[in-house]
């Protein structure tokens, strides 16, 4: 990624393998980030995760692990060893369990990024607060920000609609950002959501688009003109 840039990453949440091996194929690393998520990985394991790093693309496996640090940083060890570009885990998890990951990351002597989810963008207002009931978002959100840069996280995935409060905050951090659609709509499961315009002028380091892009009439079309819009905002 040009550093000016922000990058697009394709979230390859089809519902079978050849169906991503087809859809790769036709993408022809237009952006040579792609994202595996639960269930191409349940469906491909290892042996998928290579055969995308084998083709030439820069693998984001987002597994969000969120566990005991114990449980976390001994998954992150054989992981840290696929070649991946990226791997989530969850901030909630606490800063114990992100650095015990990182520390392990590092004995393997990894290059892969460990990004931490903050609060997912499918969790808008009540879903929210049925959840973390008198705990306000925003302060979690830069709470979780922080704890991530302290211990030593490559990076957050955070809405859109988050970048503008963590300006000037864990500015060390990569900023990858999903819940981007074509209107500032909610749509589907995303709620807090905005345009991969607006995204990559807010600061996203990169946007994550999965259905606006899979579910267009020509998919490969849809992703070359989000590249493109991206191509017209440097930061
Ligand atoms: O970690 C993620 O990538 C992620 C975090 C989050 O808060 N929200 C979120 O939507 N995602 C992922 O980003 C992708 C968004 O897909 P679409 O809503 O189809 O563009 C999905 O693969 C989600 O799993």
């Amino acid at each position: 990624m040009d550093n000016n840039k922000c990058g697009l990453i394709v979230a390859l949440d089809l519902p079978s393998l050849d169906g991503a091996r087809d859809f790769l194929d036709r993408l022809d690393k237009a952006t040579k980030y792609v994202k595996v998520g639960p269930r191409l990985y349940a469906l491909g394991g290892v042996a998928f995760a290579k055969e995308i790093i084998d083709r030439g693309y820069e693998l984001f496996l987002d597994l969000k692990l969120h566990d005991i640090p114990n449980t976390v940083a001994s998954a992150v060890e054989p992981l840290s060893e696929l070649g991946l570009w990226a791997l989530t885990i969850h901030t909630s998890g606490g800063y114990e369990m992100m650095a015990r990951s990182v520390a392990m990351r590092d004995k393997t002597g990894s290059r892969m990024k460990l990004l931490g989810i903050t609060v997912l963008t499918s969790l808008g207002g009540e879903l929210w607060s049925d959840v973390h009931p008198g705990c306000d978002m925003q302060q979690a959100l830069v709470g979780r920000a922080e704890t991530a840069q302290r211990a030593g996280l490559d990076g957050i995935v955070c809405s859109p609609l988050d970048l503008e409060l963590l300006k000037g905050r864990a500015e060390k951090l990569l900023r990858v950002v999903p819940g981007i659609r074509a209107k500032k709509v909610s749509t589907e499961d995303q709620t807090r959501v905005a345009t991969a315009k607006d995204a990559a002028e807010a600061g996203a380091s990169y946007i994550v688009v999965g259905r606006p892009i899979l579910e267009a009439a020509d998919p490969i079309a849809a992703a070359k003109d989000i590249l493109k819009t991206l191509g017209e905002v440097s930061h």
